[in-house]
Protein backbone atom coordinates (compact mmCIF):
# COMPACT_ATOMS: atom_id res chain seq x y z
CA UNK A 1 0.00 0.00 0.00
CA UNK A 2 1.76 3.05 -1.28
CA UNK A 3 1.31 6.14 1.31
CA UNK A 4 1.25 8.59 -1.33
CA UNK A 5 -1.66 7.60 -3.37
CA UNK A 6 -5.49 7.43 -2.79
CA UNK A 7 -6.56 4.40 -1.13
CA UNK A 8 -9.27 2.20 -2.24
CA UNK A 9 -11.90 1.01 0.46
CA UNK A 10 -15.22 -1.43 -0.28
CA UNK A 11 -18.04 -1.21 2.00
CA UNK A 12 -19.83 -4.67 2.28
CA UNK A 13 -22.61 -3.83 4.29
CA UNK A 14 -23.92 -0.14 4.18
CA UNK A 15 -26.19 0.18 6.98
CA UNK A 16 -25.75 1.61 10.55
CA UNK A 17 -22.43 1.08 11.17
CA UNK A 18 -20.54 0.88 7.87
CA UNK A 19 -22.09 4.25 6.41
CA UNK A 20 -20.68 6.22 9.47
CA UNK A 21 -17.79 3.90 8.73
CA UNK A 22 -17.46 5.17 5.18
CA UNK A 23 -18.26 8.89 6.52
CA UNK A 24 -15.29 8.43 8.38
CA UNK A 25 -13.01 6.79 5.87
CA UNK A 26 -13.59 9.31 3.02
CA UNK A 27 -13.15 12.23 5.53
CA UNK A 28 -9.86 10.65 6.06
CA UNK A 29 -8.91 10.62 2.21
CA UNK A 30 -9.95 7.61 0.97
CA UNK A 31 -11.66 6.00 -2.20
CA UNK A 32 -14.73 4.36 -0.60
CA UNK A 33 -16.88 2.33 -3.26
CA UNK A 34 -20.12 1.54 -0.98
CA UNK A 35 -22.00 -1.67 -1.94
CA UNK A 36 -25.58 -1.17 -1.45
CA UNK A 37 -28.35 -3.54 -1.95
CA UNK A 38 -32.25 -2.67 -0.91
CA UNK A 39 -30.69 1.05 -1.10
CA UNK A 40 -29.03 1.39 -3.80
CA UNK A 41 -31.46 3.37 -5.83
CA UNK A 42 -32.50 5.50 -3.45
CA UNK A 43 -28.92 6.41 -2.28
CA UNK A 44 -27.84 6.76 -5.83
CA UNK A 45 -30.22 9.40 -6.57
CA UNK A 46 -30.64 11.38 -2.86
CA UNK A 47 -27.48 10.02 -0.87
CA UNK A 48 -27.72 9.42 2.66
CA UNK A 49 -29.08 12.08 4.90
CA UNK A 50 -27.28 11.84 8.17
CA UNK A 51 -28.43 12.69 11.74
CA UNK A 52 -25.07 11.89 13.48
CA UNK A 53 -23.59 12.42 17.07
CA UNK A 54 -19.94 12.46 15.16
CA UNK A 55 -20.72 14.06 11.92
CA UNK A 56 -23.75 16.09 12.68
CA UNK A 57 -26.61 17.21 10.27
CA UNK A 58 -25.75 16.32 6.73
CA UNK A 59 -28.31 15.37 3.55
CA UNK A 60 -27.78 13.61 0.75
CA UNK A 61 -23.64 12.66 1.89
CA UNK A 62 -22.43 9.88 -0.63
CA UNK A 63 -19.25 7.88 -0.97
CA UNK A 64 -17.24 8.80 -3.63
CA UNK A 65 -18.79 5.45 -5.62
CA UNK A 66 -22.37 3.38 -5.08
CA UNK A 67 -22.68 0.17 -6.79
CA UNK A 68 -25.42 -2.73 -6.53
CA UNK A 69 -23.28 -5.64 -6.43
CA UNK A 70 -20.10 -6.58 -5.11
CA UNK A 71 -19.23 -7.82 -8.79
CA UNK A 72 -19.31 -4.27 -9.94
CA UNK A 73 -17.58 -3.12 -7.02
CA UNK A 74 -14.68 -5.39 -8.46
CA UNK A 75 -13.90 -3.42 -11.88
CA UNK A 76 -14.52 0.41 -12.69
CA UNK A 77 -14.70 1.27 -16.35
CA UNK A 78 -13.70 -2.56 -17.09
CA UNK A 79 -10.70 -2.72 -14.75
CA UNK A 80 -9.94 -4.59 -11.81
CA UNK A 81 -9.93 -2.97 -8.84
CA UNK A 82 -7.04 -3.69 -5.88
CA UNK A 83 -8.85 -2.99 -3.45
CA UNK A 84 -6.44 -2.24 -0.51
CA UNK A 85 -9.41 -2.19 2.97
CA UNK A 86 -12.37 -4.18 2.40
CA UNK A 87 -14.76 -3.36 5.36
CA UNK A 88 -17.39 -5.80 6.32
CA UNK A 89 -20.23 -4.62 8.30
CA UNK A 90 -23.72 -6.47 7.36
CA UNK A 91 -24.90 -8.75 9.97
CA UNK A 92 -23.23 -11.68 10.92
CA UNK A 93 -25.96 -14.10 9.78
CA UNK A 94 -23.89 -18.05 9.12
CA UNK A 95 -27.54 -19.38 8.98
CA UNK A 96 -28.26 -17.69 5.76
CA UNK A 97 -25.78 -16.70 3.78
CA UNK A 98 -21.77 -16.91 3.21
CA UNK A 99 -19.65 -13.47 3.83
CA UNK A 100 -16.72 -15.35 2.57
CA UNK A 101 -18.87 -15.74 -0.71
CA UNK A 102 -20.15 -12.28 -1.00
CA UNK A 103 -16.90 -10.70 -0.87
CA UNK A 104 -14.70 -12.79 -3.23
CA UNK A 105 -14.86 -10.84 -5.42
CA UNK A 106 -13.12 -7.46 -4.01
CA UNK A 107 -10.69 -9.68 -2.40
CA UNK A 108 -7.08 -9.50 -3.97
CA UNK A 109 -5.14 -12.50 -2.84
CA UNK A 110 -2.30 -11.16 -0.71
CA UNK A 111 -3.15 -7.73 -1.03
CA UNK A 112 -6.49 -6.45 -0.23
CA UNK A 113 -6.74 -5.92 4.11
CA UNK A 114 -10.39 -7.44 5.47
CA UNK A 115 -11.81 -5.34 8.28
CA UNK A 116 -14.97 -6.92 10.35
CA UNK A 117 -16.99 -4.15 11.90
CA UNK A 118 -19.18 -6.87 13.41
CA UNK A 119 -20.25 -8.57 16.53
CA UNK A 120 -19.97 -12.05 17.49
CA UNK A 121 -17.25 -14.98 18.16
CA UNK A 122 -15.22 -17.14 15.90
CA UNK A 123 -16.04 -14.91 13.20
CA UNK A 124 -12.52 -14.08 11.49
CA UNK A 125 -12.27 -18.48 10.90
CA UNK A 126 -14.05 -18.59 8.11
CA UNK A 127 -12.38 -15.49 6.78
CA UNK A 128 -8.71 -17.18 7.72
CA UNK A 129 -9.58 -20.10 6.09
CA UNK A 130 -10.86 -18.76 2.80
CA UNK A 131 -7.98 -16.21 2.27
CA UNK A 132 -5.03 -17.26 4.21
CA UNK A 133 -2.46 -15.00 2.30
CA UNK A 134 -4.42 -11.47 3.24
CA UNK A 135 -4.47 -9.61 6.74
CA UNK A 136 -7.17 -9.91 8.70
CA UNK A 137 -8.45 -7.66 11.26
CA UNK A 138 -11.55 -7.08 13.54
CA UNK A 139 -13.28 -3.95 15.57
CA UNK A 140 -15.85 -4.30 18.29
CA UNK A 141 -17.50 -1.09 18.23
CA UNK A 142 -19.82 0.69 20.67
CA UNK A 143 -21.69 3.34 18.41
CA UNK A 144 -25.38 2.90 18.47
CA UNK A 145 -26.50 3.57 14.92
CA UNK A 146 -29.45 2.52 12.88
CA UNK A 147 -30.82 3.24 9.24
CA UNK A 148 -34.20 4.78 9.67
CA UNK A 149 -36.69 4.87 7.01
CA UNK A 150 -35.50 5.03 3.15
CA UNK A 151 -31.76 6.84 3.54
CA UNK A 152 -31.83 8.24 6.89
CA UNK A 153 -28.71 6.92 9.27
CA UNK A 154 -29.24 8.06 12.85
CA UNK A 155 -26.14 7.66 14.85
CA UNK A 156 -26.79 8.32 19.16
CA UNK A 157 -23.66 7.03 20.11
CA UNK A 158 -20.24 8.50 19.81
CA UNK A 159 -18.01 6.17 17.65
CA UNK A 160 -15.80 4.34 19.80
CA UNK A 161 -13.76 1.15 18.77
CA UNK A 162 -11.04 -1.37 19.60
CA UNK A 163 -9.70 -2.98 16.65
CA UNK A 164 -6.96 -5.81 16.29
CA UNK A 165 -5.49 -7.81 13.98
CA UNK A 166 -6.34 -11.91 13.70
CA UNK A 167 -2.75 -12.99 13.46
CA UNK A 168 -2.48 -16.08 10.99
CA UNK A 169 -0.13 -17.36 8.47
CA UNK A 170 -1.19 -14.34 6.13
CA UNK A 171 1.27 -15.34 3.00
CA UNK A 172 4.18 -15.43 5.54
CA UNK A 173 3.29 -11.96 6.83
CA UNK A 174 5.45 -11.38 10.13
CA UNK A 175 3.51 -10.47 13.18
CA UNK A 176 4.89 -7.00 12.70
CA UNK A 177 3.94 -6.53 9.60
CA UNK A 178 -0.13 -7.98 10.14
CA UNK A 179 -0.07 -5.08 13.26
CA UNK A 180 1.31 -2.37 10.45
CA UNK A 181 -1.75 -2.67 8.45
CA UNK A 182 -4.00 -2.53 11.50
CA UNK A 183 -2.12 0.56 12.70
CA UNK A 184 -2.66 2.15 9.25
CA UNK A 185 -6.48 1.42 9.22
CA UNK A 186 -6.61 3.24 12.66
CA UNK A 187 -4.67 5.70 11.75
CA UNK A 188 -7.14 6.50 8.84
CA UNK A 189 -10.22 5.66 10.71
CA UNK A 190 -9.09 8.22 13.69
CA UNK A 191 -7.98 10.87 11.40
CA UNK A 192 -11.54 10.53 9.98
CA UNK A 193 -12.97 11.44 13.31
CA UNK A 194 -10.85 14.37 14.56
CA UNK A 195 -12.97 16.86 14.16
CA UNK A 196 -15.90 14.93 15.69
CA UNK A 197 -17.04 16.90 18.79
CA UNK A 198 -17.17 14.24 21.14
CA UNK A 199 -13.51 13.06 20.10
CA UNK A 200 -14.48 9.57 19.27
CA UNK A 201 -11.56 6.87 19.46
CA UNK A 202 -10.07 4.25 17.65
CA UNK A 203 -7.59 1.95 19.68
CA UNK A 204 -5.65 -0.68 19.17
CA UNK A 205 -5.13 -4.17 20.70
CA UNK A 206 -3.04 -6.59 20.23
CA UNK A 207 -5.47 -9.22 21.66
CA UNK A 208 -8.37 -9.35 19.77
CA UNK A 209 -10.12 -12.33 21.25
CA UNK A 210 -10.05 -11.26 24.51
CA UNK A 211 -11.48 -7.40 22.81
CA UNK A 212 -14.43 -9.80 21.25
CA UNK A 213 -15.57 -12.26 24.51
CA UNK A 214 -15.49 -9.04 26.65
CA UNK A 215 -18.10 -7.59 24.03
CA UNK A 216 -19.83 -10.91 24.02
CA UNK A 217 -20.30 -10.53 27.69
CA UNK A 218 -22.26 -7.65 27.02
CA UNK A 219 -24.23 -8.73 23.30
CA UNK A 220 -24.78 -12.57 24.44
CA UNK A 221 -26.66 -11.18 27.54
CA UNK A 222 -28.27 -7.53 26.82
CA UNK A 223 -28.60 -7.73 23.55
CA UNK A 224 -30.25 -11.74 23.65
CA UNK A 225 -32.49 -10.66 27.19
CA UNK A 226 -33.67 -7.35 25.67
CA UNK A 227 -34.67 -9.01 22.30
CA UNK A 228 -37.01 -12.12 23.83
CA UNK A 229 -38.84 -9.14 26.15
CA UNK A 230 -38.97 -6.15 23.76
CA UNK A 231 -37.40 -4.73 26.84
CA UNK A 232 -34.27 -1.46 26.44
CA UNK A 233 -31.51 -1.96 28.29
CA UNK A 234 -32.26 0.07 31.28
CA UNK A 235 -35.70 -1.64 31.77
CA UNK A 236 -33.61 -5.01 32.08
CA UNK A 237 -31.38 -3.05 34.65
CA UNK A 238 -34.28 -1.58 36.98
CA UNK A 239 -35.68 -5.21 36.94
CA UNK A 240 -34.88 -7.95 39.19
CA UNK A 241 -33.34 -9.89 35.86
CA UNK A 242 -30.40 -8.11 35.99
CA UNK A 243 -29.77 -10.12 39.29
CA UNK A 244 -31.35 -12.73 38.80
CA UNK A 245 -30.66 -13.89 34.99
CA UNK A 246 -28.51 -11.57 33.49
CA UNK A 247 -25.52 -11.98 36.06
CA UNK A 248 -25.95 -15.68 36.29
CA UNK A 249 -25.55 -15.90 32.64
CA UNK A 250 -22.71 -13.58 32.12
CA UNK A 251 -20.77 -15.80 34.63
CA UNK A 252 -21.23 -18.52 32.05
CA UNK A 253 -20.30 -16.51 29.33
CA UNK A 254 -16.72 -16.11 31.27
CA UNK A 255 -16.46 -19.27 32.27
CA UNK A 256 -16.75 -20.40 28.43
CA UNK A 257 -14.49 -17.60 28.31
CA UNK A 258 -11.77 -18.78 30.50
CA UNK A 259 -12.37 -22.59 29.56
CA UNK A 260 -11.41 -21.70 25.86
CA UNK A 261 -8.34 -19.47 26.85
CA UNK A 262 -9.41 -16.10 26.77
CA UNK A 263 -8.75 -14.78 30.28
CA UNK A 264 -10.96 -12.06 31.15
CA UNK A 265 -10.62 -10.23 34.32
CA UNK A 266 -13.35 -11.44 37.04
CA UNK A 267 -14.20 -7.80 37.61
CA UNK A 268 -15.52 -7.53 33.91
CA UNK A 269 -18.35 -9.01 34.93
CA UNK A 270 -19.96 -6.70 36.77
CA UNK A 271 -18.09 -3.78 35.30
CA UNK A 272 -20.30 -4.88 32.07
CA UNK A 273 -23.24 -5.27 34.20
CA UNK A 274 -23.49 -2.23 35.28
CA UNK A 275 -21.87 -0.02 32.30
CA UNK A 276 -25.26 1.74 30.97
CA UNK A 277 -27.12 3.84 33.37
CA UNK A 278 -30.30 2.47 34.96
CA UNK A 279 -32.38 4.92 33.26
CA UNK A 280 -31.10 4.04 29.62
CA UNK A 281 -33.22 4.04 27.05
CA UNK A 282 -31.09 1.88 24.45
CA UNK A 283 -31.90 -0.59 22.21
CA UNK A 284 -29.34 -2.70 21.38
CA UNK A 285 -29.27 -3.95 17.51
CA UNK A 286 -30.45 -7.89 18.15
CA UNK A 287 -33.93 -6.05 19.84
CA UNK A 288 -33.80 -3.21 16.66
CA UNK A 289 -33.76 -6.70 14.83
CA UNK A 290 -36.63 -7.62 15.92
CA UNK A 291 -38.40 -4.82 16.38
CA UNK A 292 -38.21 -4.20 12.07
CA UNK A 293 -38.43 -8.43 11.55
CA UNK A 294 -35.04 -9.23 10.41
CA UNK A 295 -33.13 -11.89 11.16
CA UNK A 296 -31.01 -11.45 14.57
CA UNK A 297 -27.08 -12.51 14.59
CA UNK A 298 -28.04 -15.70 17.16
CA UNK A 299 -25.85 -18.00 16.02
CA UNK A 300 -22.69 -15.74 16.31
CA UNK A 301 -23.47 -13.92 19.85
CA UNK A 302 -24.87 -17.28 21.59
CA UNK A 303 -24.49 -20.66 19.03
CA UNK A 304 -20.49 -19.72 18.95
CA UNK A 305 -20.57 -19.36 22.71
CA UNK A 306 -22.32 -22.82 23.89
CA UNK A 307 -20.24 -24.43 20.73
CA UNK A 308 -17.47 -23.15 23.09
CA UNK A 309 -19.14 -24.20 26.23
CA UNK A 310 -19.47 -28.15 24.43
CA UNK A 311 -16.06 -28.39 23.39
CA UNK A 312 -14.99 -27.49 27.15
CA UNK A 313 -17.30 -29.14 28.97
CA UNK A 314 -18.26 -25.70 30.69
CA UNK A 315 -22.00 -25.77 32.13
CA UNK A 316 -24.08 -23.29 30.46
CA UNK A 317 -27.61 -24.02 31.54
CA UNK A 318 -29.22 -20.17 31.15
CA UNK A 319 -27.16 -19.53 27.82
CA UNK A 320 -28.32 -22.60 26.42
CA UNK A 321 -32.01 -21.63 27.78
CA UNK A 322 -31.95 -18.29 26.46
CA UNK A 323 -30.68 -19.50 23.10
CA UNK A 324 -33.43 -21.88 22.60
CA UNK A 325 -36.07 -18.99 23.42
CA UNK A 326 -34.66 -16.98 20.71
CA UNK A 327 -34.38 -19.81 18.09
CA UNK A 328 -38.55 -20.33 18.77
CA UNK A 329 -38.70 -16.39 18.40
CA UNK A 330 -36.80 -16.58 14.87
CA UNK A 331 -39.08 -19.18 13.88
CA UNK A 332 -41.97 -17.30 14.74
CA UNK A 333 -40.72 -14.52 12.55
CA UNK A 334 -39.91 -16.73 9.83
CA UNK A 335 -43.71 -17.95 10.05
CA UNK A 336 -44.95 -14.59 9.93
CA UNK A 337 -42.99 -13.71 6.93
CA UNK A 338 -44.16 -16.56 5.18
CA UNK A 339 -47.49 -15.35 6.22
CA UNK A 340 -46.83 -11.91 5.29
CA UNK A 341 -46.08 -13.23 1.70
CA UNK A 342 -48.93 -15.15 1.30
CA UNK A 343 -46.99 -18.51 1.50
CA UNK A 344 -48.84 -20.29 4.23
N1 LIG B 1 -25.94 -0.87 15.03
C1 LIG B 1 -25.11 -0.76 16.06
O1 LIG B 1 -25.18 0.21 16.82
C2 LIG B 1 -24.07 -1.78 16.29
C3 LIG B 1 -23.92 -2.87 15.44
N2 LIG B 1 -22.87 -3.72 15.65
C4 LIG B 1 -22.65 -4.83 14.72
O2 LIG B 1 -22.27 -4.30 13.46
C5 LIG B 1 -22.71 -5.15 12.39
C6 LIG B 1 -23.55 -4.33 11.43
O3 LIG B 1 -24.72 -3.91 12.13
P1 LIG B 1 -25.69 -2.78 11.63
O4 LIG B 1 -24.96 -1.72 10.92
O5 LIG B 1 -26.52 -2.41 12.79
O6 LIG B 1 -26.58 -3.60 10.58
P2 LIG B 1 -27.64 -3.05 9.54
O7 LIG B 1 -28.69 -4.07 9.43
O8 LIG B 1 -27.99 -1.64 9.86
O9 LIG B 1 -26.80 -3.01 8.21
C7 LIG B 1 -26.38 -4.14 7.53
C8 LIG B 1 -26.31 -3.78 6.08
O10 LIG B 1 -25.77 -4.88 5.36
C9 LIG B 1 -26.41 -4.90 4.11
N3 LIG B 1 -26.26 -6.19 3.46
C10 LIG B 1 -26.69 -7.39 3.88
N4 LIG B 1 -26.36 -8.34 2.98
C11 LIG B 1 -25.72 -7.71 1.97
C12 LIG B 1 -25.16 -8.13 0.74
N5 LIG B 1 -25.19 -9.40 0.37
N6 LIG B 1 -24.59 -7.21 -0.06
C13 LIG B 1 -24.54 -5.93 0.31
N7 LIG B 1 -25.06 -5.45 1.47
C14 LIG B 1 -25.65 -6.34 2.27
C15 LIG B 1 -27.85 -4.59 4.44
O11 LIG B 1 -28.48 -4.18 3.27
P3 LIG B 1 -30.06 -4.34 3.02
O12 LIG B 1 -30.62 -3.00 3.39
O13 LIG B 1 -30.18 -4.62 1.59
O14 LIG B 1 -30.53 -5.47 3.88
C16 LIG B 1 -27.67 -3.47 5.47
O15 LIG B 1 -27.60 -2.22 4.86
C17 LIG B 1 -23.47 -6.28 13.07
O16 LIG B 1 -22.63 -7.38 13.25
C18 LIG B 1 -23.87 -5.66 14.42
O17 LIG B 1 -24.05 -6.62 15.44
C19 LIG B 1 -21.94 -3.53 16.63
C20 LIG B 1 -22.06 -2.47 17.48
C21 LIG B 1 -23.13 -1.54 17.40
C1 LIG C 1 -22.45 -1.85 21.79
C2 LIG C 1 -23.85 -2.03 21.32
C3 LIG C 1 -24.71 -2.14 22.49
C4 LIG C 1 -24.27 -0.78 20.55
O1 LIG C 1 -23.30 0.01 20.18
C5 LIG C 1 -23.98 -3.25 20.47
O2 LIG C 1 -23.04 -3.95 20.26
C6 LIG C 1 -25.29 -3.66 19.94
O3 LIG C 1 -26.27 -2.92 20.02
O4 LIG C 1 -25.34 -4.78 19.43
Amino acid sequence: MGSQEQLNVCLIGSGGVGTIAAVVLEKAGTKVTAVLRSKYAVVSEKGWDLESVDHGNVKGWKPTRVVSTVTDAATEDGKPIKYDFVVVSMKQLPDLYSIVEIIRPVITPSHTAIVLIQNGIDIELPIIEAFPTNPLMSSVSIIGSKTVGDNTIVQIGTDNSTIGPHFHECGGRSREEQLATTKEFIRLYNLGMKDAPKKPVCTLTEDMPVARWHKVLWNGTFNTICAINGMDVGQVCRSEGRDKLLIPMMKEIWNTARAAGVDLPESAIQAQAFRVPDNSTFRPSMLIDVDYGRPMELEVILGSVLKRAEQTSTPAPITKTIYELLKMRKWEMQQAALVDKGNL
